[in-house]
């Protein structure tokens, strides 16, 4: 039983001490890396992730903008806004919190962050790079379960690997992820006929839909690696994945538990883009 459980906390604490220590020497060399948060509104879920990504900037010693607009800010005024921010030499990571108000076309935002500056790696141009293997902004959330996999040793290599969902910001990058470390990949949706089935084929199991404990027993090879993504509120007040984490336990050789697994990954690696970004912004100053 003992390490079976990956510890998302834990890793996250070593990602950003290495994110520190990067930090402290570009400060050396005179650039102290800055991030940018939007949030839109005041969904009390979104204004928290926005304070913990605020406290963790400011923890590892970078500069932190949050701009909090009005529920019924226009699209122009969030576009202005994002367009100041490309300009704004002291800010190399833009994040505008997902999900917005009806009355802001998501895409369009997105597209009008600098790609250069899309530490969410959200932006198309980023995710062409993704697809095309080229050097770019990698969506923060899969990034993260990548570095989980490599520091809890699993080996992808020829392995199958399933992911359930396909959104643009976690599904469809985790697949390609999977991909380039050389696993055989599969990937399902709403649509799929017969999901146990094709979960029970997984060495390595993504859960990325949003359904509190919709992956059981009947999901799982005996010996899978299990990874949750799913963020769910449940009765109870508590999170919950969408993993049935006590169920699936005994049958997974390692698996991540929510709160605790895949979450606080996220926060790491948006600290490790903001970074990179900074590091690249130096660099080309040269
Ligand atoms: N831990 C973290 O850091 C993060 C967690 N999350 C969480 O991860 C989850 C997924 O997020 P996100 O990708 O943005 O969500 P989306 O709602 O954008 O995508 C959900 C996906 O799940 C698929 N799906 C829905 N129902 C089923 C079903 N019954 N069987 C199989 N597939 C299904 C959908 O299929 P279709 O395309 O056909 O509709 C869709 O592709 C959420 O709980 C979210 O809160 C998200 C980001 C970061
Ligand atoms: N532009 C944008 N980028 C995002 O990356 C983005 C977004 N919008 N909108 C919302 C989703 C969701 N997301 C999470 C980040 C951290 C935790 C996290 O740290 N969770 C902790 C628990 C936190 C708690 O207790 O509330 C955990 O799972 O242990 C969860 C979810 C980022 N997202």
């Amino acid at each position: 039983m003992e390490g079976k459980i990956i510890d998302g906390k834990e890793i996250s604490r070593q990602v950003k001490e290495e994110v520190k220590s990067g930090v402290e020497r570009l400060k050396a060399e005179g650039m102290t890396p800055g991030l940018a948060v939007i949030l839109v509104g005041d969904d009390p879920a979104s204004a928290a992730y926005v304070g913990s990504k605020e406290r963790t900037t400011k923890a590892l010693g970078m500069h932190s903008e949050v701009i909090r607009m009005d529920r019924e800010t226009s699209e122009s005024a969030l576009l202005d806004e994002i367009t100041r921010l490309n300009g704004d030499p002291a800010i190399h990571g833009i994040l505008v919190q997902l999900p917005l108000p009806e009355q802001i076309d998501e895409q369009r935002v997105i597209a009008a962050i600098h790609p250069d500056k899309d530490v969410d790696g959200f932006h198309p141009e980023n995710a062409g790079r993704l697809m095309a293997g080229m050097d770019g902004f990698v969506p923060c959330t899969p990034l993260g379960i990548m570095v989980m996999l490599e520091r809890s040793g699993v080996d992808l290599n020829g392995k199958h690997a399933v992911v359930v969902g396909r959104s643009n910001i976690v599904g469809k990058p985790m697949a390609m992820l999977l991909l380039q470390a050389n696993a055989t990949v599969t990937i399902c949706h709403s649509r799929t006929e017969d999901l146990p089935a094709i979960t029970r084929q997984a060495d390595v199991l993504v859960a990325a839909v949003g359904r509190e404990g919709m992956i059981g027993p009947e999901h799982v090879k005996d010996g899978a690696v299990v990874i949750d993504v799913g963020i769910n509120r449940g009765e109870d007040g508590k999170l919950h994945g969408d993993v049935d984490f006590e169920r699936v336990l005994p049958a997974a050789s390692s698996i991540t538990p929510v709160p605790g697994g895949v979450g606080p990954m996220t926060i790491a690696m948006l600290m490790s883009n903001t970074l990179k970004s900074a590091g690249k912004a130096l660099r080309e100053s040269r």
